[in-house]
């Protein structure tokens, strides 16, 4: 199987069995279908809900009035119990987990997304386990995502996915909620999203998670839309993890009909306004249109207007021919610093630096 890059959101329902305490037996069932992709070579990123099930818990099940307040202090006792037993369990297979809490305006914010992304990465590289929640314990409602399936959705761009596993305590979309309508059949393939599909989603019934049907169908939309296959499937089924990654039938499937590429290239294209030019030599040029290169400091000759990292920006020959469009890595005073060095030279330049290219090629959209 060629290498896949796999979000996994595992919701309360499932950390829970729908009890209310953190099911340990099944997280290890749930850990060893991971580590096994993650020793195919394959990618694995967790998305766990579960703070505030897990403070609860720890807590003796406190009485608690039901304020953000009090909500927020079970995620911070909640979080650390939580990632305390990920990482005691990923270690049973040898392998580390990294925390990342995030948080909308993390997400939003194109330079803290590039942040997050290279963290994101920099784990992966080191064959290290992202595993992701809200920063429950300081997000207030307006800068919330608010839950954990479009959390997920966010993670799977960041990590530019490829699949994205919505494990819940049902076996899928039913064409009605099956607690309260045993007639229900399962969905086992959407291929749009639309106001039908909707409205078969009802919202959650437990007290611990959120969401329910309706805010999974948002992710499976985000998702979708950049090019990445997502599934929701029950938590409880035997091998699960595995029989999706191995492309098996489970669940209700929500194909994708775009690349992850072509998505991402079209946001380029469609998406904001350019914020500067960068006018590169005719090595560079050629780089970029003829061999498919990322463009790299040392073709940059001049940078125009004051852009951020993560801005989209215009390609300018000398000859003044504009070339195309990309997300630059580097804020444009850092780019005029560094335009015409090597990219072993970056570092030494600025005392710091994003990686060896301006613009990746996976960023580049030329005209
Ligand atoms: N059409 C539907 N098909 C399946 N489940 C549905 C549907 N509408 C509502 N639900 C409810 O959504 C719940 C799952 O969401 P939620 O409780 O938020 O779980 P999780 O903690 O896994 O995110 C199910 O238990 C089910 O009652
Ligand atoms: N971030 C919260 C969970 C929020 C959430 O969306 O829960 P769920 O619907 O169970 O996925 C927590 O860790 O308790």
């Amino acid at each position: 199987m060629a290498k896949k890059t796999i979000v996994v959101k595992l919701g309360t329902s499932v950390l829970t069995s729908g009890t209310e305490k953190i099911d340990r037996a099944h997280m290890v069932e749930l850990v060893r279908q991971c580590a096994q992709l993650y020793k195919q070579g394959h990618d694995i990123i967790v998305v766990t809900s579960g703070a505030i099930a897990a403070g609860r818990e720890h807590l003796g099940a406190p009485e608690l009035a039901p304020t953000m307040a009090n909500k927020q202090m079970l995620a911070a006792v909640g979080q650390s119990q939580l990632i305390f037993i990920w990482q005691s369990l990923f270690n049973i297979y040898g392998l580390n987990v990294g925390q990342m809490l995030l948080t909308r305006a993390d997400l939003d914010d194109r330079e803290r997304f590039l942040n997050a992304r290279d963290t994101m990465r920099a784990l992966l590289d080191n064959r290290i386990v992202p595993i992701i929640n809200e920063n429950d314990a300081v997000a207030t409602a307006e800068i919330k995502v608010g839950d954990n399936d479009n959390l997920s959705a966010l993670a799977a761009i960041l990590a530019n996915a490829d699949t994205l596993m919505l494990l819940t305590d049902q076996e899928g979309l039913f064409t009605a909620d099956p607690r309260n309508n045993p007639d229900a059949k399962l969905i086992e393939v959407v291929d749009v999203i639309d106001d039908e599909i909707r409205q078969l989603a009802g919202g959650t019934v437990g007290c611990l998670g959120t969401g329910g049907m309706a805010t999974k169908l948002q992710a499976a939309e985000i998702a979708c839309r950049s090019g990445i296959d997502v599934v929701i499937a029950a938590g409880f089924a035997k091998d699960v993890v595995l029989r999706i990654a191995a492309g098996k039938r489970v669940g209700t499937l929500f194909p994708s009909h775009i690349s992850p590429l072509e998505s991402r290239k079209q946001w380029i294209l469609a998406g904001p306004t350019p914020s500067g030019i960068v006018i590169i030599d005719d090595g560079a040029v050629n780089a970029i249109t003829q061999n498919g290169s990322s463009l790299l400091p040392k073709g940059i000759t001049a940078v125009s207007a004051n852009f951020k990292r993560g801005d989209v920006i215009q390609l300018q020959s000398l000859q003044g021919k504009l070339l195309g469009r990309g997300i630059c890595r580097y804020t444009s005073d850092e780019l005029a610093t560094i335009a015409g060095c090597h990219s072993c030279d970056i570092e030494s330049k600025l005392g710091y630096g994003y990686g060896a290219v301006a613009i990746h090629r996976d960023d580049l959209v030329l005209f």
